[in-house]
């Protein structure tokens, strides 16, 4: 079995405390002046201790499968049966089968018109059409072609009836816009919007207004992004639509799809070049944080074009101390300079630990060890600086990524569950803007992933000007206790929360106190219109919010409370409903078993 890089770490880490060099360990990477020297210690120390620990001489590599392409198709059938019609299930299976498959085979053929027979029950007949063309074009048994022609008339035939499924106008999400005026130099943000720097918070955003609930201060792009591995034959590998019933796969690796040519040739232009051959054993080394690193290096090798010495003296001519978003022009911003602004981001190497460091240099050493075998950085690398390069790059983000990367999220529909839809993450990028804001345990704002993929942040609790804009990192005062947050965020983000949840040990959810209302005020939360927001109604969703919004600005004072924490909810619901991507899967909800 291949161990995990994780594994490979705690290997070496417990056999540098079972023989007692620890303090040695720590000693050693303090006197290490720079990154490239504390990979090179890590790396002479495990040689010492556990042999070869980075050949990784178990990992499988890539490549097509014809025997598990049919095994998925089998599975797909079975999901597809008229008993079972689990058709967007069978998808993935048949999406598998097709990236298994080899470019141009019988097996990739009958994939595409498995998946043609699904497109015509969910009454997508464009899609159908598609997917027929596609299993034409490879090679589709001459004597089941007759299938393939019949159900191409019958889609002809039910387009011309017009007997298709179309987006209700009220299913099209909406774009959202700034609430103020856009900052001339950084047209993304508000201009109300300042950086300040100081000893307990580092870099963070205050307003120079008051701000209030409701509002929109920030829609940023990401520089980097990757896509899960579990939606890999769901969505789109580089924008991550989720166009499945027409993803078409990287002809190399079978981890990738895409859903056009034009996003195939962007992913081959921007990261999938380098990555496509190692990609899938990088998958099962590492998690995605880790692999966030290894994309935000592969995207920066190919915004220099490749070429690494310019890389190299770009990175060195960066002054880390003074270089932040707001002293660039984002007008006429170039993709160089972007990445200078992701490679400032927090890394807290300071305040990490030896074991923490020994950790991270380890996962930096097995990720370039397996891009300068298996990939052109070989050939590349072609002297020790380069190669440095490429290791403290690495290095480097498996630093900001854990501490910098937000999630990019999509609205699945989930009618088993709970709530009939819930927030689904679909894989996360690297922000500028949006790494600079703090953490609170009762932060004032959330941040939601629109359509095209960028990210906005959404004001949930009025802001006073001058005062601090608050993110929260996954640890909120509702859902886990002080003593969980204060672990938790020290341990990820090398902080000690101070925030008013934590100083005055505000309650969880459950146990929040009631507001109190004057007489004239009617309770913010009716259960019908709650029940009408679970199933997406876009028109509850557009008149409940300026409602939400007056609440959350009139009984902020009250803060915490059950009605404030409730309408915070709810008002994020509103703007998912109005504002968010939304699983496609919705739109068969009556034609099969989701
Ligand atoms: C995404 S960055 C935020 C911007 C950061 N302050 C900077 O200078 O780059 C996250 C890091 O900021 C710091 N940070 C975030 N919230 C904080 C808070 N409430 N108090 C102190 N430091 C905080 C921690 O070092 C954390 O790892």
């Amino acid at each position: 079995m291949v161990l995990d890089a994780h594994d490979i770490y705690l290997t070496l880490w417990r056999h540098i405390v079972i023989s007692g060099q620890s303090e040695e360990v720590a000693r050693g990477l303090k006197a290490c002046t720079a990154d490239s020297e504390i990979i090179s210690f890590v790396r002479r120390v495990a040689d010492d201790s556990i042999g070869e620990p980075f050949e990784l001489k178990e990992l499988q590599g890539d490549g097509k499968n014809e025997a598990k392409a049919i095994e998925c198709r089998k599975l797909g059938n079975e999901k597809f049966h008229p008993k079972i019609k689990e058709y967007v299930k069978a998808i993935a299976y048949y999406n598998e089968s097709i990236a298994l498959s080899k470019d141009g085979s019988e097996t990739l053929a009958i994939a595409y018109a498995n998946r043609s027979a699904v497109c015509y029950e969910l009454k997508e007949y464009t899609d159908c059409l598609q997917n027929i063309r596609l299993a034409r074009e490879n090679s589709y048994p001459e004597q089941l072609l007759f299938k393939l022609d019949n159900r191409e008339k019958d889609c002809l035939k039910r387009l011309a009836e017009n007997d298709h499924k179309q987006l209700e106008k009220d299913d099209v999400p909406r774009k959202p816009k700034l609430s103020y005026k856009p900052n001339p130099k950084l047209p993304h943000i508000s201009d109300c919007l300042e950086l300040k720097e100081d000893d307990q918070f580092g870099r963070y955003l205050v307003t120079n207004r008051n701000l209030s609930a409701g509002d929109i201060v920030i829609e940023e792009t990401p520089f980097s992004s990757l896509l899960v591995s579990d939606r890999r034959y769901m969505n789109c590998d580089y924008c991550h639509d989720d166009q499945f019933l027409t993803l078409i796969p990287c002809k190399s690796c079978t981890v990738t799809m895409f859903c056009s040519t034009n996003c195939q040739h962007k992913a081959m232009d921007t990261y999938h070049r380098i990555e496509c051959s190692v990609i899938k054993d990088m998958q099962s080394l590492f998690t995605k944080v880790i692999l966030m690193a290894l994309r935000t290096t592969t995207t920066a090798i190919s915004t220099f074009d490749y070429n690494l010495e310019e890389l190299r003296l770009h990175v060195e001519s960066i002054d880390e101390k003074s270089l932040n978003p707001f002293k660039l022009n984002w007008t006429n911003i170039d993709s160089k300079q972007v990445y200078s602004t992701i490679h400032i981001l927090a890394t807290n190497q300071s305040l990490r630990s030896a074991s923490d460091l020994v950790q991270r240099s380890v996962y930096a050493i097995i990720m370039s060890e397996l891009l300068f075998r298996n990939t052109e950085l070989g050939k590349l690398c072609d002297n020790n600086e380069s190669h440095d390069l490429i290791r403290t790059l690495l290095f480097r983000h498996a630093q900001t990524s854990p501490v910098n990367m937000h999630s990019i999220m999509f609205m699945d529909y989930t009618p088993k569950e709970n709530e009939k839809y819930s927030q689904l993450n679909l894989g996360c990028g690297s922000f500028p803007i949006l790494s600079m804001i703090n953490h609170s345990c009762a932060p004032n704002l959330v941040r939601m992933t629109l359509p095209n993929g960028n990210v906005v942040a959404l004001v949930n609790r009025p802001i006073k000007k001058g005062g601090q804009l608050f993110d929260n990192y996954g640890y909120h005062h509702c859902l886990e206790s002080l003593d969980e947050r204060q672990s938790g965020l020290l341990g990820q983000y090398c902080f000690r929360c101070q925030c008013e949840a934590c100083k005055l040990n505000y309650p969880l959810f459950v146990n929040l106190p009631h507001a109190k209302f004057p007489p004239s005020v009617k309770p913010p939360i009716d259960y019908d219109e709650m029940d009408r927001l679970a199933e997406h109604d876009m028109a509850t969703a557009l008149r409940k919010i300026p409602e939400y919004c007056r609440f959350l600005n009139m009984f902020d004072s009250q803060y915490p409370n059950y009605e404030v924490s409730s309408v915070q909810e709810a008002l994020l619901r509103c703007y998912q409903i109005v504002f968010s991507k939304q699983s496609r899967k919705v739109r068969y909800k009556d034609l099969c078993s989701l």
